[in-house]
């Protein structure tokens, strides 16, 4: 059985070029992985989110912890049995979605209790319950629980919650079940203040964990604070270590943090808003219910081998889009994540030769001139 780790191959700059090797099997960094928010990449069949490239998936601790519940996924086999999914998964804590989703939500020093959006039953999320959630799920990474701050919260707060997060973080490691190939990642707080931020990277680093995120970001904050405040954390962070943005992002949003040293990304983009029309192409972002393109006989986008490019005409997914039709979302969602996956192997690519800043550079002109 395969250890836990995760191999740096290659650098250029600040940016790094690894391997990281799970229980169910290798990932290649920088790396994106399309969320699995309930046991499923929405609209993709697991045979779909395979042949794009993608090969980890997130799951998803409080969605699955009220339905169908964690106790039942296990006695299932597992989330990967469960959604024929067997390459490494990766679930999130569940605080995040908690305070984002639940109603009539409470934290405090033991976790947070909240009231399920399906059907307002009560539940409590500690942090020995999270890791016990996603050990049953039988995730290859998990998450430590984490507070995530509000954009604006002011420094006193935001300390405050970093080292509630930090406390956690130790409660999680001692409550992880330690096992080759599955590994706890822990969650580096501390909003827009360098300080807390360096606290929390230091004090995180100290705990020799297998993994590191950066969290409390894109929640708002524009992507300079972003990218700033990746400046200031990576550095602090371990250099032989996985590093993951949660909940990032937008192409440039990812290429910029792969050159400030990120390693793993996560976001609902491609798979969202392919479900709305829009679609990322190497000349930007097109939204396919706009009415130039109901006779358009060209592919979505041109440089794109994926099998809705090179299958169907922009007006057919026009047309989808406006009908309404499953097919529609389907096909979007299919390219929208062959394209980000694609744009993961370009920089993968450009780390090794040691061109990233060329091929940065590159990406971003295409982007920029717009679609033809
Ligand atoms: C979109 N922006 C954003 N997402 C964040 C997320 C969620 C990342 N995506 C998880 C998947 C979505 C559904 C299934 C799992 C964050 N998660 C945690 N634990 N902590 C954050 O600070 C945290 C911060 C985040 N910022
Ligand atoms: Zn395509």
């Amino acid at each position: 059985m395969t250890d836990f780790r995760w191999d740096k191959l290659a650098t250029d700059g600040m940016s790094r070029r690894g391997r990281l090797h799970t229980a169910h099997g290798p990932v290649e960094t920088p790396a994106f992985m399309p969320v699995g928010t309930a046991a499923t990449v929405k609209a993709m069949a697991p045979w779909d989110v395979a042949q794009t490239g993608a090969q980890m998936v997130l799951g998803n601790t409080y969605h699955l912890m009220l339905r169908p519940g964690a106790e039942r996924v296990a006695k299932l086999g597992g989330l990967h049995r469960f959604m024929a999914w067997d390459g490494p998964i990766l679930t999130d804590s569940g605080g995040f979605q908690v305070m984002s989703l639940a109603q009539l939500r409470q934290l405090d020093e033991t976790g947070v209790t909240f009231k399920s959006h399906i059907d307002g039953s009560t539940h409590a999320l500690s942090p020995e319950r999270s890791v016990e959630i996603q050990d049953l799920l039988d995730a290859d990474v998990t998450m430590q629980l984490d507070e995530c701050p509000p954009a604006g919260w002011p420094h006193d707060k935001v300390a405050d919650s970093m080292r509630l997060s930090l406390r956690w973080a130790e409660r999680c490691q001692r409550a992880f079940r330690e096992r080759p190939g599955y590994g706890l990642f822990g969650i580096v707080q501390g909003g827009v203040y360098d300080d807390l931020r360096r606290e929390s990277a230091r004090e995180l680093s100290a705990m020799d964990l297998p993994g590191y995120a950066v969290g409390g970001l894109a929640v708002g904050e524009g992507q300079a604070e972003t990218f700033r405040v990746l400046e200031v954390t990576c550095p602090e962070l371990p250099a032989d270590k996985p590093r993951y943005l949660m909940g990032v992002g937008r192409p440039d949003d990812i290429v910029g943090a792969v050159m400030r040293g990120i390693d793993m990304f996560d976001c609902v983009l491609p798979t969202r808003s392919g479900r709305t029309g829009q679609a990322f192409t190497a000349r930007g972002p097109i939204n396919l219910k706009n009415a130039r393109h109901r006779e358009d006989t060209r592919p979505l986008d041109p440089n794109c081998d994926c099998a809705t490019c090179t299958t169907f005409s922009r007006a057919y997914l026009h047309h989808l889009i406006r009908s309404e039709e499953m097919l529609g979302p389907m096909l979007l969602s299919r390219h929208n994540v062959h394209y980000y996956q694609a744009l993961m192997a370009g920089l993968r690519g450009a780390i090794e030769r040691g061109e990233l800043t060329e091929h940065a550079q590159a990406l971003a002109e295409g982007w920029h001139a717009g679609d033809i």
